[in-house]
């Protein structure tokens, strides 16, 4: 049963909270006490064992204010991950300390579309304020002026206030901007997001701003010597690609991010460390300080990693956030699904050619476009020094991987599904599949427009992709609609196209010799997928055999691994494993048809 009403987070000294009643007699055996550790406080919690995550988490909504969907618990070094499992199917017990951290992303989406049908997207750091906008505007050579007015709910707002403050206590409020003489922006609150129309009256004005009359000064300096006092450069700064192997050669798009996110280190541009998420993730910015370029994850600030900065404890036996993953591999992960997110006009330096080259000085290089069939963003694997990062021992190089930050309007955790194409839920579906991901959350999935103003999905976070075990994995796309559309027929060829073993010796060719047991979840996600597709079963048939309903209730596909490794005989070679993986999947599969 689960209970709101029995759940209750006490104050501790100081607090405000006054909040713990005394548990009725008929259930006072199965309550425990938890404590919830959050910005260095702990509150004790008293819970009921048969109480759903999902009940705690709006306890703690209830009494820190804080929405369920932007707390993420961790306790024993384990993610809380299923809202609907029990806290004793998490094993919880008395004295045990939940750390909870915040999702809540640092940067404001503001939407801006002028009189002359300019649209165009920015993000702004909650932390700035509303004069910063007013000059992002400008510097878009939107021909504002400067003296531009700003109400909310009809009062003035000065410069000052902050984005954060807007967004949070006025989540229906309507800011209207008023620029003397030549035009007026309002702006409306679309989700998380704002939407600055710009409406001028009169046909001179949008004369005048085709043709540019107020061009875009440069105003980066004076943004930066106002709001974020630039520091002086650090000459001991660096950021270079680790290639393991000398035959590859990094595509341009790489290089180019790279070097780009050189020249705004060197330009004195600090990385912007990211205050959602449960690792270290930095925004780097580009040499103007007013763009952002990448995302930095070093792996010593992963979760329960040595330096992690949120304050989560370090992980004892080498077991990540979740099951089946290993504290300071993702990084590599990162870099992994991305060059296994082939593209669709052809696999990713998939030819003989790989093979030729470990004997023969056949150069690899990636062949044709960069972009795969899934668009995860350019990742490539690095090292950085700069002192912006966390280093509690001292100032030291960073391994971790870098990738290419894309423009969004906010993530699926912010809106319905029923917007997304279902060829871009499809696609996730489809690397998630393959890649056994066991982070798959709608926050993980950006929301972008395409040229043809269609709605694109990009997928990031996959430091918990191709795990050692599938205990763990998770796919918030299995309950959209989409998911159970057939697939298409060129994701069916798509699908087709894919072989495990080719992808094994790709990332083998580029430097990472995957772990036995991860190459093994490859290959049976990779069989699953197949057989499935050509079964004609829906995304969401074949992602149900991969998922657990509940905590403690195993999956289909770990029933199936399960089922193989009691029926060969120990000593049985890896090929004779995966045979018998093939036919009792086949069973599986015709009992479900
Ligand atoms: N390629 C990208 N482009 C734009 N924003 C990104 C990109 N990668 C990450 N972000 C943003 O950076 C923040 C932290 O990133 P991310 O979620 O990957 O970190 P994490 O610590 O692994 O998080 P989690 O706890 O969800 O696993 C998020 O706000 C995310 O939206």
């Amino acid at each position: 049963m689960s209970s709101a009403g029995l759940v209750s987070i006490a104050p501790v000294r100081g607090d405000s909270m006054t909040f713990l009643p005394p548990p009725s007699p008929e259930h006072s055996q199965e309550f425990i006490m938890l404590f919830v550790a959050m910005s260095g406080t702990m509150v004790p919690m008293r819970v009921l064992e048969s109480d759903s995550i999902e009940s705690v988490k709006i306890q703690i909504q209830f009494c820190k204010g804080i929405f369920t969907r932007n707390q993420k618990l961790v306790c024993g070094g384990r993610e809380l991950a299923r809202n609907n499992s029990l806290v004793r199917d998490y094993g919880l017990s008395d004295g045990n300390v939940l750390h909870l951290v915040l999702r809540l992303s640092d940067l404001q989406v503001i939407n801006v579309r002028t009189c002359c049908g300019k649209e165009f997207t920015f993000h702004v750091e909650r932390s700035r304020n509303v004069g910063y906008v007013k000059r992002k505007i400008a510097n878009k050579k939107l021909e504002l002026i400067e003296d531009q007015e700003v109400l909310l709910n009809g009062k003035p707002i000065e410069d000052q206030r902050l984005i954060n403050d807007l967004s949070k206590n006025n989540a229906d409020a309507v800011i209207h901007l008023f620029v003397r003489k030549s035009a007026k922006i309002r702006a409306a609150p679309v989700g998380k997001n704002f939407e600055l129309s710009i409406i001028a009256p009169q046909q001179k004005d949008i004369r005048e701003c085709d043709a540019g009359r107020v061009s875009g000064q440069d105003h980066s300096e004076s943004e930066h010597s106002f709001y974020v006092p630039r520091k002086p450069p650090d000459r001991e700064i660096f950021l270079e690609p680790i290639i393991v192997n000398p035959k590859v050669e990094l595509p341009p798009e790489i290089g180019n991010l790279i070097n780009s996110t050189v020249n705004g280190l060197y330009n004195g541009n600090y990385p912007v460390r990211s205050s959602e998420g449960t690792g270290g993730a930095y925004f780097m910015l580009d040499k103007s300080g007013t763009k952002y370029l990448s995302v930095f994850k070093p792996v010593d600030e992963e979760p329960m990693a040595v330096n992690n900065p949120r304050g989560l404890p370090f992980s004892e036996d080498g077991e990540g956030l979740k099951k089946g993953t290993r504290v300071g591999e993702g990084a590599i992960r990162e870099c992994a699904v991305f060059l296994l997110d082939h593209p669709k006009s052809g696999r990713r330096s998939f030819s003989g050619d790989i093979r030729r080259s470990f004997s023969g000085d056949v150069r690899r290089s990636f062949s044709g476009d960069v972009r795969g069939f899934a668009g995860v963003p350019p990742t490539v694997y690095v090292r950085c020094r700069h002192r912006g990062f966390n280093h509690p021992g001292g100032v030291s190089v960073k391994i971790g991987s870098l990738q290419m930050f894309m423009e969004n309007n906010g993530s699926c955790e912010d809106m319905g599904p029923s917007a997304f194409p279902v060829q871009e839920v499809h696609k996730i579906a489809v690397l998630d599949m393959r890649m056994a991901n066991a982070d798959r959350h709608a926050g993980n999935i950006l929301v972008s427009k395409g040229e043809d103003g269609q709605t694109v999905l990009i997928p990031i976070d996959h430091g918990y992709c191709l795990p050692y075990s599938f205990e763990d994995c998770t796919f918030d796309w299995l309950y959209w609609p989409q998911a159970r559309q057939p697939f298409s027929t060129d994701t069916i060829e798509y699908i087709r196209s894919l072989d495990a073993e080719d992808d094994i010796t790709l990332l083998k060719f580029y430097g990472w010799e995957m772990p036995p047991e991860c190459a093994r979840v490859l290959r049976i996600s990779t069989m699953l997928l197949k057989k499935g597709a050509q079964k004609g079963l829906t995304p969401y048939a074949i992602g149900n055999m991969m998922c657990r309903e509940t905590v403690k209730k195993e999956s289909v596909i770990e029933e199936i691994v399960q089922e193989a490794q009691d029926s060969v005989l120990p000593g049985s070679s890896e090929a004779a494993f995966l045979d018998c993986v093939s036919s009792i999947m086949d069973r599986r599969l015709e009992e479900m048809m």
